[in-house]
């Protein structure tokens, strides 16, 4: 006898006295027709829904054949789709042996496939796409354009303070600018200047306002707002700076270094720094440039000094190049950026596009640099400003205010955002800031300038060159090439050439050799000046009639400032832009799109170059002859053969022409 007994239940229709054999043998037979009716169900819907594909087969193949030629490239993909997707249908039809889990799969992935078909097909087809049976769509793709997204510029980009282009038509008398003080009054009609340029009319006074409540606080108690200048080139943007800093720092009492101006070119430096010197005497502030022109000891003695145990600066305003400006940074102990009230960053596109040399960080942990030794720690000692609160700003500190000037200034805000402006307020003469969509590539041109270009081929370029200076009389002509080496044979070829004063600026020369030859073409000494980009920006040279392009510039920038070594201050010039037949479309595009008044073309006759072509030729054969014998390194490019010159390839900034293959001098035999 069991102890326990245990009861299951096994089915409604189970009768407790069936035995337990015969209720298992029922419940088999039961499984074996449920199985038997599933078989039968999917072999009914595989048959289905391979007539469903053949049909749409079928119509796809119509579909194709009433469509236009146009789309019947397309036909031999197609072909192998339908192939492909005709041998997957055979594979499903002969795997009716296959599981049941193959033939629920096989249908959909043909479904798959005749989609894409249709959508390569005709698109317009989609609402017309047979359905399924047995399946439910959840979703479908609408086959619409993707519309192209504008940037939309933050506030302060799109609604700027706007100022004039034109300069003669809208010029300020000095006496009308609020806050200007009498000694630079004074100065400035010395220099012959009693009426401001629109930028300057603009730029001065707000500079000024900035600092009404003296140098520790900005108006009304604000930290002021950095500001950023985009004017034309030659608008008179260096004024625009020096002008108030020389007056916010002219009362100091101590001095300590309380602006810097940085630039990128040791050129440029040097000529920023002419413009302080010029307006600081007279008054205690002393101006010191380091950009390299002199040994790194000799600037540091020029910015400080040690009495007793005690440094003391001798630089009120500090005019630099990025690369020297770190080195002093780090190397110079009596360099010291803790009282920097103003920080200029002249040519900014381009100073931009050095941050991966990390200058500016470096400038502001100068700037906010906290000493370690406490007794130096003073009343007004600043901290770095990650937000600007009523607390960060109790006690009151001594602001830094950047001011960044460029003609062609990005509105990039990503690559803006990377000099940390506070509160930053625009002045533009751009007209294009309204809409509020950002167009990085349109800029002002100077409005009295004269834009050319010349069809020609390679090998007339020279003879071009040459016909403009002595037949059309238009020097000085202010001459830009691709590459040094560039520049460096058009001179050779013009000295030989002869009846022409011509000189070569770029890099190949000494800082002093390059000071020396811009004195003597401003002076008039020099008819052309053949330069690389060296000279293409900032360089204010007073006498340019013309500038030519000889080589086309890759950038609309590059172009821009180029050109604007002509057409300063208001004044008339010309720029002629040399386009090989290859350059033409992409160039003229590049320029029509920068918003250019309009570029004239300019034929020049090829009988006008008749006469010079016989002595051309003999001093291509000599050039080549001298090229080939001179010492290695002295010229610094190869020649295969002679009186043939060498092709170029060029691909980086500042060389190579507008998406064509640059070639060198040409020498009458290239085929461009
Ligand atoms: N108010 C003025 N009256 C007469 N001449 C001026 C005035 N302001 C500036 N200039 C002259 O205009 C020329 C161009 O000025 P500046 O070099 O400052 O231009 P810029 O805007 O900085 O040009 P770029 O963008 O090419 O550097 C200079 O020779 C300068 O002396």
């Amino acid at each position: 006898m069991s102890l326990f007994l245990v009861n299951r239940y096994l089915g409604e229709e189970e009768d407790e006295n069936i035995s337990k054999e015969h209720a298992s043998n029922d419940l088999l037979a039961k499984l074996q027709k449920k199985s038997k009716q599933n078989q039968e169900h999917s072999l009914k819907n595989k048959t289905a829904n391979h007539t469903v594909k053949e049909t749409q087969r079928h119509d796809v193949v119509k579909k194709r054949k009433s469509l236009p030629e146009s789309n019947q490239e397309a036909q031999p993909r197609r072909k192998k789709k339908l192939a492909a997707a005709s041998s997957r249908d055979l594979e499903s039809n002969s795997g009716s042996a296959k599981g049941p889990s193959d033939a629920c799969l096989t249908p959909r992935d043909g479904q798959k496939d005749e989609k894409e078909e249709e959508a390569t097909a005709a698109p317009e087809a989609e609402s017309e796409k047979p359905q399924t049976p047995g399946f439910t769509v959840m979703a479908s793709f609408e086959n619409k354009p993707v519309q192209k997204v504008h940037r939309v510029l933050p506030q302060w980009l799109a609604q700027p303070d706007v100022f004039q282009r034109e300069i003669k038509n809208n010029l300020v008398p000095v006496s009308d600018i609020r806050g200007l003080c009498a000694p630079i009054v004074q100065k400035l009609h010395n220099n012959g200047i009693d009426h401001f340029f629109p930028v300057q009319a603009e730029v001065i006074p707000a500079i000024l306002e900035n600092m009404q409540n003296g140098l520790l606080i900005g108006r009304g108690g604000y930290k002021p707002r950095d500001l950023c200048v985009s004017a034309p080139t030659g608008s008179g943007k260096t004024l625009a700076f020096v002008l108030p800093i020389i007056q916010l720092l002219m009362e100091r009492v101590v001095c300590e270094v309380r602006a810097l101006a940085v630039l990128p070119t040791k050129e440029l430096a040097q000529q920023v720094f002419k413009v302080f010197t010029s307006y600081a005497e007279g008054t205690p502030l002393k101006v010191v440039m380091v950009a390299g022109q002199k040994s790194f000891a000799a600037e540091q003695a020029s910015l400080s000094e040690m009495r007793g145990n005690k440094r003391r600066s001798l630089a009120d305003i500090v005019v630099s190049t990025p690369g020297r400006l770190v080195d002093h940074i780090n190397k110079n102990s009596g360099f010291s950026l803790e009282n920097l009230v103003f920080l200029v960053i002249d040519e900014a596109d381009k100073m931009i596009d050095r941050m991966h040399q990390s200058w500016l960080r470096q400038v502001v942990k100068a700037v906010y640099k906290t000493k370690s030794d406490t007794r130096n720690i003073s009343t007004f000692a600043r901290t770095e400003d990650v937000f600007v609160t009523a607390a960060s700003l109790s006690p009151p500190q001594i602001p830094l205010q950047k001011l960044l000037f460029s003609a062609t200034l990005t509105q990039n805000p990503e690559k803006l955002q990377q000099l940390g402006l506070h509160q930053p307020r625009l002045f533009t003469s751009t007209r294009n800031h309204s809409a509020h969509v950002c167009n990085q590539d349109s800029f002002d041109f100077p409005q009295g300038l004269t834009e050319f270009y010349v069809p020609c081929t390679l090998s007339k370029k020279p003879l071009i060159l040459l016909h403009f200076i002595l037949r059309l009389k238009l020097s000085p002509i202010l001459c830009f090439t691709n590459s040094r080496e560039t520049a460096h044979r058009l001179f050779l070829l013009v000295q030989l050439f002869g009846g022409v004063q011509a000189a070569e600026f770029s890099s190949r020369l000494s800082p002093a050799e390059r000071k020396h030859k811009l004195k003597e073409f401003e002076q008039g000494k020099i008819q052309l000046l053949i330069s690389t980009d060296a000279s293409a920006r900032g360089i204010d040279i007073n006498q340019v009639k013309c500038v030519v392009n000889y080589d086309a510039p890759q950038y609309i920038r590059t172009y821009i400032h180029r050109i604007g070594r002509t057409a300063r201050a208001g004044k008339a010039g010309l720029a002629f832009t040399f386009l090989l037949g290859v350059q033409e479309k992409n160039f003229l595009q590049m320029v029509t799109n920068a918003g250019s008044p309009g570029i004239q073309k300019q034929i020049i006759k090829p009988e006008n170059l008749k006469s010079m072509e016989a002595r051309y030729e003999e001093i291509l054969q000599e050039l080549a002859k001298m090229i080939k014998g001179s010492p290695p390194g002295q010229v610094r490019f190869p020649v295969r053969e002679v009186g043939t010159f060498q092709w170029t390839h060029h691909t980086q900034e500042g060389s190579g022409g507008v998406g064509a293959v640059q070639c060198d001098l040409g020498g009458g035999h290239g085929d461009c």
